[in-house]
């Protein structure tokens, strides 16, 4: 994905001023930054999900394998499936396991049971979630630890098969153990799909990305390999926020 001098305007409030970053394929993307710099408000302007709130103004560009996803005759829908969202506190429907991660695909009209079954057992396992479920994928999703249900929630973005995952502080609500399973999983993802994670946590940045860009005040202050970010940052703020100088 790339964003080309991306603003956004809540209102008469600028949240984000000129963003221009590359997101490539097989690399986590991490997001971090002080509260209120303007990472969610980007995150969420990569699949449109800003579009709902009201007041909202997008300008610049974000191309998905070269097409604008904001051009007029785009679905956004169609964006969403291509690219997910998983959020900071696991929001599983009040459904079956199975049914969780099936939604997506009943609402893209996929009605084979056969084609389901094989879809749902292959995102749980994607998840690495599947052994822990499989004897009951009938039983509530609201019955499992809350980090079985962020892993949960995680299958069911990946079902649809979506070629970007957007992630927002997946692991803010989780306990440490489940913390470190998420970030593992993120970790063997970035193979087969493109992930952007927003954290507060800097260790968790560096666990689990390729990349990181540093928000401050509602601009990207720097880009780059997440080992250079941390150890070599270009820019005073940068280094401020690492070393724990704010934020
Ligand atoms: N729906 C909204 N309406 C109005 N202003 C908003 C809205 N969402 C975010 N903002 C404002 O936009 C700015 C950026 O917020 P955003 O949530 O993107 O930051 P963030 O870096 O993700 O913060 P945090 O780490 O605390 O989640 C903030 O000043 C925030 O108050």
């Amino acid at each position: 994905m790339r964003a080309t001098d991306l603003s956004v305007h809540y209102g008469a409030k600028k949240a984000i001023t000129g963003v221009t970053i590359d997101v490539l394929e097989h690399e986590s993307l991490a997001l971090i930054g002080p509260s209120g710099c303007g990472k969610s408000t980007f995150l969420r302007s990569l699949n449109r999900m800003n579009d709902t709130v009201e007041g909202i103004r997008v300008e610049g560009t974000v191309e998905l394998d070269g097409e604008p996803i904001y051009a007029a005759d785009v679905d956004p829908v169609l964006v969403r499936r291509r690219v997910g969202m998983v959020f900071q506190r696991s929001t599983p429907f009040p459904k079956s396991i199975f049914e969780n991660v099936a939604y997506g695909l009943r609402i893209a009209g996929q009605q084979n049971a056969r084609v389901l079954a094989e879809s749902v057992e292959r995102a749980l396992r994607r998840a690495a979630l599947w052994d822990e479920v499989k004897d009951r994928l009938s039983d509530s999703g609201m019955g499992l630890s809350g980090g079985q249900q962020q892993r949960l929630c995680i299958a069911r973005a990946l079902a649809v098969e979506p070629e970007v995952l957007l992630m927002d502080e997946p692991c803010s609500a989780l306990d440490p153990i489940a913390t470190a399973k998420v970030e593992d999983l993120v970790s063997d993802l970035r193979h087969s799909v493109t992930i952007v994670i927003v954290t507060h946590n800097m260790q968790q940045a560096a666990r689990v990305s390729q990349k990181t860009g540093f928000f401050y005040m509602g601009r990207l202050v720097e880009v780059g390999d997440t080992s250079t970010i941390f150890t070599r940052p270009r820019h005073r703020e940068t280094e401020d926020y690492i070393t724990g100088r704010f934020g």
